[in-house]
């Protein structure tokens, strides 16, 4: 969890810090920060403050040991370090390599630790009570390898606790992938703003608690590096879930319609239309094939039903321009039937969530849905996979080796929707490149329906306004805080009775 954001001195005012920089952003935050005159020793001195304090809890009565690597992540080690030895702490400093061979700020702070500096090799971690973890941070440009390799395994075997700087070493921060081996951290200290890494899994698993120190750089510098990817909060669009106005009428909240499956497969639509009244839609249709109707209208009450048989069917269920919003898809059936109805949706020009069997559908004719949203630009679009569903549609056209946020990203650009991909890290994609990674989901969310539920909350998010990729980020926050009020052992039904309590504290 990430726990404490801190004042943005330059700005000042409280930033809710959601940009994401990656290693190349952040070697840019670094740069400009220095050409503003902010003296890099500066920076790393605030830096390894940070992990200094970040450790002295967890280093009471114990030796620590600092593990430096060649860089400058080495030299925010050596800075903990003296910091730590003047708290009255034990510190056993170990270097992956010789100290002549340090460069720059590193070889300052190196400089400046008066202790003795161990060649990092086979004795650790030795006698330490708590590890920090100073190896390799932005600058990892290889899988990690021999020395480092053998330190990271024998500290993770230890089971001691760790504090990563920047990154647990091994990890990207700008994937969140492991190359090699990396370091699990039991905390984590980072820079000026978090990485991607850092919220993307297994990135996010390895960081444990994740700190954010202001080191000095000003927020300003964020001007010119414009970051395109950000951290799913609130404050990206809860002012834009009210209407801000009392004197509102149902149709002002926007109409759902959710097209639903046939008589054997009702669930997932119910679940969707469910959702999205909850979320705020002021109706919420389901267009039912004839013979499924009594088993819709036996279950539903404030949801309406009308007849969509066929593909003519969903068309007549459109004509009534107020019906603003579409979900098609959950249990939907795999075949021409659906895939007729989504060119149906699409060509009547309303927003519209396409799930589950409306994304399997075109497996073998990705390019005649993409061609089908691309045509109208201005007709928002999302799509809301989960990773089987994302493979059978992308996975001709996008590089599947990638690392999720890139994938998320190709998959909008090339449809021109907004892509959700769903997982513990579901990943927002805007086709313009702008990325909003998820990081409030349980685990207990892997329930089936749960994604159903997760389609009519971003339709009735569309059918209010908001536009698609804050629809979506927003939708996929609610629903794992939806979930975490609904706690372990719950089902999809549990779900949009849950997003009462959570829209109640969102609108405090
Ligand atoms: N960017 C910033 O604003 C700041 C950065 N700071 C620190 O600086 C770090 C980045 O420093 P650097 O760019 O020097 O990078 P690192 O210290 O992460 O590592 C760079 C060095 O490691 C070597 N290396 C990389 N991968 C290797 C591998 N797998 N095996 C062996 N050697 C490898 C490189 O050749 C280079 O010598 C950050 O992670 C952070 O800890 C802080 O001092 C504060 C300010
Ligand atoms: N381990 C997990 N941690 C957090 N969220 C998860 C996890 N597994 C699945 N989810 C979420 O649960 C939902 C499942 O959706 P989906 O796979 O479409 O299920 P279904 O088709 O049964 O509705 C998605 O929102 C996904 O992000
Ligand atoms: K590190």
């Amino acid at each position: 969890m990430i726990n404490d954001w801190k004042r943005d001195g330059r700005r000042s005012r409280v930033t809710e810090v959601n940009e994401l920089l990656t290693t190349a952003e952040m070697a840019e935050a670094d740069r400009l920060a220095i050409a503003l005159g902010i003296p890099g020793i500066e920076l790393m001195e605030n830096a390894g403050r940070a992990v200094a304090a970040a450790a002295l809890p967890l280093a009471r009565g114990t030796e620590v040991l600092v593990m430096c690597g060649p860089g400058n992540n080495g030299g925010d080690g050596f800075v903990a370090a003296r910091h730590l030895a003047a708290a009255g702490r034990k510190v056993r400093v170990m270097l992956l390599g010789e100290v002549g061979r340090l460069r720059g700020d590193a070889a300052v702070m190196a400089a400046r630790w008066d202790g003795d500096v161990h060649l990092l090799g086979p004795d650790v971690p030795g006698a330490a009570g708590v590890v920090v973890d100073a190896l390799f941070g932005a600058g990892l440009s290889k899988p990690v390898d021999g020395a480092a390799a053998a330190a990271i395994e024998a500290v993770n075997r230890s089971g001691l606790p760790v504090v990563a700087v920047d990154v647990p070493t091994g990890l990207d921060g700008s994937s969140g992938q492991v190359r090699g081996i990396a370091v699990r951290a039991t905390r984590t200290v980072t820079f000026f703003r978090l990485k991607p890494g850092h919220l993307l899994m297994p990135g996010r698993d390895l960081c444990g608690e994740v700190r954010l120190a202001d080191i000095g750089i000003p927020g300003s510098v964020l001007d010119d590096i414009r970051p395109s990817a950000f951290a799913n909060r609130r404050e990206i669009w809860a002012g834009r879930l009210c209407l801000g106005r009392r004197d509102i009428h149902k149709y002002d909240r926007g109409h759902v319609l959710v097209v639903g499956g046939d008589q054997w497969n009702t669930g997932a639509a119910r679940l969707a239309a469910r959702a999205a009244l909850r979320a705020g839609a002021g109706l919420v249709t389901v267009a039912s094939p004839t013979a499924a109707l009594p088993v819709y209208a036996s279950h539903l009450t404030s949801v309406m039903l009308r007849d969509g048989e066929g593909v003519e069917g969903v068309k007549a269920a459109l004509a009534d321009p107020r019906r603003n919003a579409v979900v098609i898809g959950p249990a939907a059936g795999v075949g021409d039937a659906t895939r007729d109805k989504v060119c149906a949706v699409l060509a009547a020009g309303r927003s519209a969530v396409l799930d589950a069997d409306a994304l399997t559908s075109f497996e073998a004719s990705p390019e005649q849905l993409f061609g089908a949203i691309l045509s109208d630009r201005a007709r928002p679009v999302v799509m809301t996979p989960h990773e089987g569903e994302f493979r059978r549609l992308f996975g001709s056209v996008v590089d599947m080796d990638a690392d999720k946020l890139a994938r998320a990203r190709a998959a909008a650009r090339l449809s021109g929707a907004v892509v959700l991909l769903k997982g513990t890290d579901t990943i927002v994609a805007a086709p313009d490149g702008k990325a909003w990674i998820n990081d409030n989901a349980p685990e207990w969310l892997a329930t089936a329906g749960s994604g159903d539920v997760l389609a009519g909350i971003v339709a009735a998010l569309l059918a209010r306004g908001l536009p698609a990729p804050l629809a979506a980020a927003a939708a996929a926050w609610l629903h794992g805080a939806a979930a975490l009020r609904a706690g372990p052992g719950l089902i999809a039904e549990d779900l949009p009775e849950a997003i009462p309590s959570v829209l109640r504290e969102l609108r405090n």
